[in-house]
């Protein structure tokens, strides 16, 4: 888990949607006050980022020649979409569905990792503009929280990450105690 670094730049190799279920056994456990199961995933692959590419453009109000688009979704084969699903609980606000969801997306990020694969997580300005809503077929109360980009790791970049001098962060820097008189 400390090892865990974003992937910029992934391979065309994506798990399949099998071995996608295998590995979220390792995400449904996520924390999750009164198990509302508050977030759900939207796999986008091939044309479906062709999709999220008119919707991004639409958002954006981009004009470009015809047969263009951003070229964005298609930084990877596979995208997953990360998805806020909170419902009305007297005792469970709403900013706790988020973290839950927000939770899941970083459990799937690391067991990705974990599988062997690239991954890194964006979002953009646009995230969540009606027109890419629409395209994910979001809910009025659901919040796109991003996706997941998800490929292979080439070689390139597994030497590059062994050469890596990036320091790790000081882990005192995030540990305090409660203020006192
Ligand atoms: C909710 C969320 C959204 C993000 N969106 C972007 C993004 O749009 N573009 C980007 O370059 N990094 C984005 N990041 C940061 C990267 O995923 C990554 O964490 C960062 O590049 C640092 O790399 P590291 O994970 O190896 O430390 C986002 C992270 C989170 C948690």
């Amino acid at each position: 888990m400390a090892a865990r670094r974003s992937v910029s730049k992934v391979g065309p190799a994506t798990p399949t949607d099998a071995e996608l279920v295998e590995i979220l056994a390792a995400v449904t456990p996520v924390a999750d006050h009164k198990a509302l199961r508050p977030w759900r995933l939207i796999t986008l692959r091939g044309d479906d980022r062709m999709r999220l590419a008119k919707a991004m453009d639409a958002a954006a109000g981009e004009t470009r020649e015809p047969g263009e688009f951003t070229t964005k979704p298609f930084r990877a084969e596979l995208l997953i979409a990360i998805v806020a699903s909170p419902t009305e609980h007297p005792k469970v606000p709403e900013w706790e569905q988020h973290a839950t969801a927000a939770g899941a997306a970083h459990l799937l990020e690391l067991a990705l990792w974990t599988a062997g694969w690239g991954v890194m997580w964006r979002t953009g300005m646009l995230t969540n503009a009606p027109e890419v809503r629409a395209a994910h077929g979001l809910r009025e109360n659901e919040l796109l929280m991003g996706w997941l980009y998800v490929g292979a790791i080439d070689e390139a970049f597994r030497e590059r990450l062994n050469e890596s001098k990036r320091p790790p962060l000081d882990p005192r820097n995030f540990l305090g105690r409660m203020p006192h008189e």
